[in-house]
């Protein structure tokens, strides 16, 4: 053991004595912090004296209030914080430091040896750093240098210097396993051996690893939007999370973790995602699927069919006389022409056309959708169209309240009256005589007035009446939107460029399913805008930044609906053309749609071509599966050529698959995915191979990333990972049409170590140049 290495371990060993002082202390601090605060909650009301009777009385109230909330709110953050700090230490325990920089700055004439790790430590003085937090502006050097001049940025300007040396360091509770000097070591030792490692059932943090193209994703903080582009397995989905916790560290006090939303592609990327801000010592920001957005957004009035749904008609549905109409229709729907189409119907809607409900009463109408209609287009058209809603709200309410005066004598309240149970009549009673001032002992004292119980029981009768149209619920959301189908010569009204051919048929096959209160997935971000342009548009303001990946899966429509919701967020927007599988955004979604946006002026673009996730021959492999795949670059790990199995039936098929699983069991990989093209693929292929032990098939529904074997549509393995993936069936009856290409590139690329593609007969079109070059081995 060289003394340079001992003195490390020495290091290592008084770092380590370091953190468990801090643990030491911090553990005593954290269940003194507790029992405080039980304390302070548990004595509350003993501490404050609640006294009224004078003014002087009151205002003590308050402040002695006012003082116990502020102790028990400075006892209940100091409490978290130190939990927080704990959960770091103990974390530190595991992994105290990753790497390390011999830097000299400009002028200066020692040179400092900066050690880095997931979070800051100091020594017992609180004075010498023994590791910088990866986030500091010094650490940037680690990832963006090789040895030789050198800088960072920080809030005072920018530091040059020198780069002397860059070590990396393996230590693994207090022992030093390995230590490299980068400037001598070729390739990079650890990210090899991080990446020959198996999968997990979450993604972890890359912190140790981080390569420079990822570190400019990570830290960069300039234009509004970061537009990110990068091919499969680039470390996209990584960096942004790594780029959350940069985010918080830099901007902590002004940013909380739930002040950003990762919108994720489904629920079990999100579990897949959701440990690598905790490993980091950050709490998990906000996460959501565009999907269950627009749910919530859209307050159950209809039933919307799911984007999975949409995408398995889009794979399954190719021999049904509507599908080219309904493809078509998603393609127009999701254009950025659709949109400001909405855009102008709404403005249309400032003259004419708007659709009211009618509002009735106990079966009888009260004010008739006509009525409406005409009170609302008696308003100043200068009043913004929001505000003349908000009048014709008000008018509606003025209304109600006349009725409410008129229904007193009817003889319904009467025969209501008579009806009230015991239990009913006395809580009326009890409201009624609180509202006329007795106190509580007197309330017995209290008569009940008929009048006054007429009145409280049209009241309640109304009442949800009342909140349905506090709520809005007059406007004929649904009757608006048809409008724009009811005539298929109606939309050249606001459309600025021709309705695509099958116009007429999109039209009917919307009104259809509309009639059923139901919604295909394409109308529904539509049919929201037109909701929210109409209402004015509900603004999330708490938000301060989006994360987008999986980006190519939106639509533009989507994209500009976002912008509109959040628009003063900072948004991050990651994606991979290539793996663009939505009918939707295939044919439209590329950098310019996003760049349009903002404008090209304000965003930021960063293109990244490494590849991390396989191993070289199966990038050579996926890259030429896709236009422009040269520019991919594979990060060198080596590892076997994927096969390609021709078989001659699904008997032998299935039986090969079948081995094929026994032999990667043995060879240790613990996560393998047979991935099929569709739903009804994968059903069909679990129910054959249904004798391979812990088989499991993955659905839509799946909330949690499985480990094992498991058999999962070509769409739902989007974003995640498998130490082994076996194709299905890669033949080219199964992919053939071009537009399944983005499909079958997006299934390959989950393998990280290994791939297997069986074929019942010839092999797809898309294997022809890897079969020519060699890049597979046939088998
Ligand atoms: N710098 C790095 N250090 C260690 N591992 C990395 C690094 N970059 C990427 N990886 C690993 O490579 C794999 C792919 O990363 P990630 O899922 O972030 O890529 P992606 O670009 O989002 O992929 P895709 O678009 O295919 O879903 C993950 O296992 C990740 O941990």
């Amino acid at each position: 053991m060289s003394l340079e290495y001992q003195q490390e371990q020495k290091r290592v060993s008084s770092v380590m004595e370091t953190i468990k002082e801090e643990k030491n202390r911090l553990e005593e601090e954290t269940s003194r912090r507790k029992y405080e605060v039980i304390d302070i909650r548990k004595h509350f009301w003993e501490e404050v004296k609640v006294n009224t009777d004078t003014f002087d009385d009151y205002l003590e109230t308050i402040i002695g209030l006012r003082q116990e909330a502020q102790a028990l709110s400075v006892s209940q953050s100091s409490h978290q914080h130190a939990t927080k700090r704990l959960s770091q230490l103990r974390r530190m325990e595991e992994i105290p430091y990753f790497g390390r920089i011999d830097f000299t700055e400009e002028g200066s004439s020692g040179q400092e040896q900066i050690y880095i790790g997931i979070s800051t430590l100091s020594d017992t003085s609180g004075e010498n750093f023994l590791i910088y937090d990866w986030r500091a502006p010094v650490s940037s050097v680690y990832y963006d240098y090789q040895p030789g001049p050198a800088k960072y940025e920080t809030p005072d300007g920018v530091i040059e210097g020198n780069l002397e040396k860059k070590w990396q360091y393996l230590i693994r509770r207090g022992e030093l396993q390995s230590m490299f000097d980068t400037s001598l070591t070729i390739g990079d030792e650890i990210l090899q051996q991080v990446l020959g490692k198996g999968t997990d059932k979450q993604m972890h943090s890359i912190v140790a690893t981080i390569q420079q193209e990822q570190n400019r994703i990570i830290r960069q903080d300039q234009g509004r939007p970061l537009i990110v582009h990068g091919a499969a397995g680039s470390g996209k989905t990584s960096a942004a999370m790594q780029r959350i916790a940069y985010l918080l560290y830099k901007y902590r006090g002004h940013l909380n973790a739930d002040q950003i939303i990762l919108f994720s592609p489904n629920s079990m990327f999100s579990s897949y995602v959701s440990n690598v801000l905790p490993e980091l010592g950050e709490d998990n920001m906000q996460q959501v699927t565009f999907q269950e957005y627009l749910m919530y957004r859209l307050d159950k009035d209809f039933q919307v069919e799911n984007p999975y749904e949409q995408l398995e008609y889009a794979l399954t549905a190719a021999n049904t006389p509507s599908y080219s109409s309904r493809v078509q229709s998603m393609q127009f729907k999701a254009s950025i022409h659709f949109f400001k189409a909405i855009q102008s119907y709404r403005q249309s809607l400032e003259l004419s056309g708007m659709v009211f409900k009618n509002i009735t009463f106990r079966g009888e109408p009260l004010v008739t959708a006509q009525q409406l209609t005409e009170q609302f287009y008696r308003y100043d058209t200068s009043l913004r169209f929001p505000n003349r809603l908000e009048k014709l709200k008000d008018w509606l309410l003025k209304k109600i309240k006349e009725v409410q005066k008129e229904e007193r004598a009817k003889p319904w309240v009467q025969e209501e009256i008579e009806l009230l149970s015991n239990e009913d009549y006395h809580k009326a009673h009890a409201f009624l005589a609180e509202k006329r001032g007795y106190q509580r002992e007197a309330i017995a004292d209290y008569e009940m007035e008929p009048k006054a119980l007429a009145q409280l029981i049209v009241y309640q009768k109304l009442k949800p009446l009342r909140k349905r149209i506090s709520a809005y619920q007059f406007i004929d959301f649904k009757g608006i939107y048809k409008q724009l189908f009811t005539d298929p010569l109606h939309i050249n009204n606001w459309l600025e460029v021709d309705a695509p051919d099958k116009w007429a048929s999109i039209c009917q096959e919307t009104l259809n399913m509309l009639d059923e209160n139901k919604l295909f997935y394409e109308d529904a971000t539509p049919f929201l805008l037109l909701k929210e342009l109409i209402q004015g548009f509900q603004i999330n303001s708490s938000i301060k930044h989006i994360v987008v990946d999986e980006a190519q899966d939106y639509s533009p429509f989507q994209f500009e609906f976002l912008k509109r919701l959040f628009p003063a967020t900072k948004m991050t927007v990651l994606g991979d053309f290539n793996q663009a599988i939505f009918t939707h955004a295939s044919e439209h979604v590329n950098f310019d749609t996003l760049t349009n946006l903002y404008g090209s002026e304000k965003t930021e673009l960063i293109n990244i071509s490494r590849s991390y996730r396989s191993t070289k021959p199966i990038i050579e492999f996926t890259r030429s599966l896709v236009p422009n795949g040269a520019q991919i670059i594979p990060f060198e790990r080596d590892g076997e050529r994927p096969a390609l199995k021709k078989v001659t039936d699904y008997t032998e098929l299935h039986d090969s698959i079948a081995e094929k699983v026994r032999a990667l069991r043995q060879a240790d990989y613990h996560s393998i995915a047979i991935i099929c093209k569709s739903a009804e693929e994968s059903y069909r292929a679990y129910e054959s191979l249904a004798s391979i032990d812990g088989i499991k098939l993955l659905k839509t529904t799946s909330s949690e990333y499985e480990q094992g074997v498991v058999v999962v549509p070509s769409y739902l393995s989007k974003g995640i990972e498998f130490d082994a993936v076996i194709i299905y069936d890669a033949s080219e009856h199964i992919y053939n049409d071009e537009s399944l290409r983005r499909i079958f590139y997006t299934a390959c690329t989950r393998a990280m170590h290994d791939l297997q593609l069986y074929s019942v007969g010839e092999p797809s079109k898309f294997m022809r140049d890897a079969l020519r070059d060699g890049l597979v081995e046939t088998c």
